[in-house]
């Protein structure tokens, strides 16, 4: 361990001489949630903590300007960072890097290839700078979880990746050795994940401010010379969009173009092999090469001079330490809320997509089948052979899904075959209830009953008519007014196609008549 940690409100003396003042506070926190037998990641602000640097009486109302640094873990974040703290510390100081025994110190760095810093974190002494403007401005600046360790999941990483974009000013995207596509892959993924979390998604302006590529142990000068035109060289070959390229990589170099309002790339040397290898370097400037630390007095007036201050920006308007306060709450609660997709690892979500494809085939090949059975051309099929031609097809289509190829693995692919064979089902359903609509016997069925009982009450009446018996004959009569009113009244529907609840009123009553007669007959015989 190079630095010991600063104690609470405690300042540190600093290389330069000067004191160190404040310390690392963790305002966002990695915390595991057991729920369901499932271990849930969840990330939790930590208002008091946040509030307590934001809501200082003296940086309060100022505009704010926010320096991320993000990145893979165990590349020399935080140890970068803590340069970050010295030249600001240092206040103007030409001899900013300071001398070549002190410990480098701020936030929390070290050796080995555990991972380091959780969460978000941001210095607790905000700085105040002169912008050209005469304004006075408070710099933040925020150290953040490292990506791809192995106990974080793809969504962890894209969280703290969206979440430092969306609240920074500048984001610095930490890179060893070159820009590479997965980068750029990952990149996309990680936008897109804060795009999609931005309520103001109109797509035309762009989201976020700016981003740096750092490209850290850069090793060809002899091709790209260090610093930023070497890192401008190496951006435009990386983001260049010809009409050549394929689909793919065009969109992916839209979309981050589409993404920041202004990309630029810096490329740093290597530090040399204590930096890298031995475990007892504390950061001391001695143990750095030359070429390092010569590259740094340049990297970070860029990012960090009053001159060269971004101040954050939301919606095109500037943001004070207090507007982003509520921002932190804001975002923070839809990173834990349900509504946004989960994003995947690339592997897992080709195997959704090869998977959901396969079932959209199989379901295809299913009522292709079914058509030429029992398709809108064809007579009414007994519901037998109906059932029987709907096992046939079924079992047909679960072949073509389980001999299409996918990704994934049998076990993943499981749960879309349940999928697949639910859906069939409720397909068969719908040709079952098609299939009866064609009965003729079934469609004609109410204004048969409606007629049968017409005929009989009249008939009756006619019989107690004749026996004198008139209170009967009358009731009847009754009856058959009131059928013959429900048998105009259903044919006005079936004809015009209005009011359909009355004919499906109409369709019961007659169905419920119907049952009663076929009981009755089931009873006596
Ligand atoms: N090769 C190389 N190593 C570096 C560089 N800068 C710092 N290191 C070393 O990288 C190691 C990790 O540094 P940290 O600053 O803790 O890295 P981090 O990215 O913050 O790591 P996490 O907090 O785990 O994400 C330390 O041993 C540093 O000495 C660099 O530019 N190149
Ligand atoms: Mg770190």
């Amino acid at each position: 361990m190079a630095n010991d940690n600063l104690a609470p409100g405690k300042a540190s003396v600093s290389a330069s001489g000067s004191y160190l003042n404040g310390e690392p506070v963790q305002i966002i926190r990695a915390t595991t949630k057991e729920e369901e037998e499932k271990t849930l990641h969840v990330f939790e602000l930590d208002e008091e903590k946040l509030a307590r640097v934001l809501l200082d009486p003296r940086i309060q109302e100022k505009k704010v300007v926010v320096v991320s640094v993000a990145g893979a873990f165990r590349k020399g974040k935080s140890f970068l960072l803590d340069f970050f703290l010295r030249y600001l510390s240092a206040k103007g100081e030409p001899n900013w890097l300071g001398d070549d025994d002190s410990p480098l110190e701020g936030f929390t760095w070290r050796g080995g290839s555990e991972r380091e810093t959780t969460g978000i974190l941001m210095w607790s002494e905000p700085f105040i700078c002169k912008i050209p403007s005469g304004e006075e401005v408070a710099v933040l600046l925020m150290d953040t979880q490292g990506a791809f360790d192995s106990e974080s999941t793809v969504r962890d990483c894209a969280t703290i990746f969206a979440l430092s974009t969306m609240l920074s000013s500048v984001q610095v995207f930490n890179l060893t050795h070159n820009i590479q596509e997965d980068d750029l892959q990952h990149l996309q993924l990680f936008t897109e994940y804060g795009r999609l979390a931005l309520e103001d998604n109109d797509n035309v302006s762009k989201p976020f401010q700016c981003l740096m590529f750092l490209v850290r142990d850069w090793s060809f000068p002899y091709e790209s010379p260090y610093g930023v035109a070497g890192g401008r060289k190496v951006l435009e070959k990386r983001l260049q969009i010809s009409d050549k390229q394929h689909q793919e990589l065009k969109q992916i170099r839209q979309h981050i173009r589409s993404c920041f309002e202004e990309i630029s790339c810096f490329l740093l040397p290597h530090p040399g092999l204590n930096v890298a290898t031995n475990p007892h370097f504390e950061g001391k400037l001695k143990d750095i090469e030359r070429e390092f630390k010569e590259q740094l007095k340049v990297l970070i007036p860029l990012l960090l001079d009053s001159d060269n201050l971004i101040v954050k920006e939301i919606n095109g308007s500037k943001v004070t330490c207090r507007d982003l306060m509520e921002y932190f709450k804001a975002y923070i609660k839809i990173y834990q809320g349900e509504e946004l997709p989960e994003p995947k690892s690339m592997l897992q979500a080709t195997a959704e997509a090869n998977n959901l494809a396969a079932v959209t085939t199989a379901k295809s090949a299913y009522s292709k089948k079914m058509e030429t059975v029992c398709g809108g051309d064809k007579p009414y099929l007994h519901p037998d052979r109906l059932e029987e031609d709907h096992l046939r097809c079924r079992q047909s289509a679960i072949d073509v899904f389980k001999s299409t190829r996918k990704m994934g693995g049998r076990e993943f692919s499981k749960q879309y075959l349940e999928q697949l064979e639910a859906e069939i089902d409720e397909q068969y359903e719908n040709f079952k209830k098609h299939n009866e609509g064609k009965n003729i016997f079934s469609s004609a069925r109410t204004p048969a009953v409606l007629f049968t009982v017409m005929t009989l009450s009249y008939v009756m009446s006619g019989v107690f008519g004749l026996v004198g018996i008139e209170s009967l004959a009358n009731l009847l009569n009754l009856v058959l007014g009131l059928f013959l009113i429900l048998l105009v009244m259903w044919i006005y529907v079936r004809y015009s196609g209005e009011h359909t609840g009355v004919g499906q009123h109409i369709d019961q009553i007659a169905e419920f008549i119907w049952d009663k007669v076929c009981e009755s007959f089931y009873y006596f015989y």
